[in-house]
């Protein structure tokens, strides 16, 4: 697995070493030693997910509350999303600002998003099968989330607008600057 810090640092993409021959390929999809060498710390991921979206679904943008916040790491293995992650730290230098992925069942890449992160995808493909691990359960009572329109965020959901398919939950979600719980810079959301 190569590891590659994205253009907010504690982002990481990663992408698997793909052995192909004759009958297909193999890769390693996870390794946790090798995902907490590169990080310096260890995540613990005690949850699965998976989800089947068709063109245009747009999830996100989510986050949980400490204590119940979550890392994630995520991947496709049918299809293609454009992913992003928002900073939602405040204090951060890069707080509000967002990184952007093409992940897809072609690329093979996946994107690990600490803790402090708000997460969504849209799905770029027909349909996508989307799968991913979470460091902490999920809390029902814990889940927020931001505008996936929100204009200071202003991110490129690549498609146009009326092909985007959400959730009521999702189209109601509020402005970064009417979230009133973020996380702070200074706190470890690991300790
Ligand atoms: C996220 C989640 C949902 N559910 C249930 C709640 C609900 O009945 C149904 C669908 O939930 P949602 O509409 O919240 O699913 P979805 O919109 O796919 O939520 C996910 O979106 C992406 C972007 C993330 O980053 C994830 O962490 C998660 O928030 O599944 C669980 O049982 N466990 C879970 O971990």
């Amino acid at each position: 697995m190569k590891f590659e810090r994205a253009e907010i640092a504690d982002v990481v993409v990663c992408e698997p070493v793909v052995h192909g021959d004759d009958r297909g390929y193999f890769f390693e999809s996870f390794r946790i030693d090798k995902l907490a060498d590169f990080l310096g710390f260890k995540p613990e991921f005690v949850q699965d997910n998976e989800s089947k979206s068709s063109r245009g679904v747009l999830r996100g943008l989510h986050f949980q509350l400490p204590p119940h916040a979550q890392s994630k790491l995520v991947r496709v293995i049918e299809g293609e999303v454009l992913d992003v992650a928002v900073d939602m730290r405040k204090g951060s230098p890069t707080f509000g600002q967002s990184v952007s992925l093409l992940l897809s069942a072609e690329n093979k890449k996946q994107l690990f998003i600490p803790r402090g992160f708000a997460h969504g995808f849209i799905v770029l493909s027909e349909k996508a099968i989307f799968s991913y691990k979470v460091d902490n359960y999920y809390n029902q009572s814990s889940e927020r989330g931001v505008a996936y329109n929100d204009p200071s965020i202003n991110i490129d959901w690549h498609l146009m607008k009326d092909e985007f398919l959400m959730s009521t939950k999702d189209q109601r979600l509020p402005l970064l600057e009417d979230v009133t719980e973020l996380f702070s810079s200074t706190v470890n959301y690991y300790d």
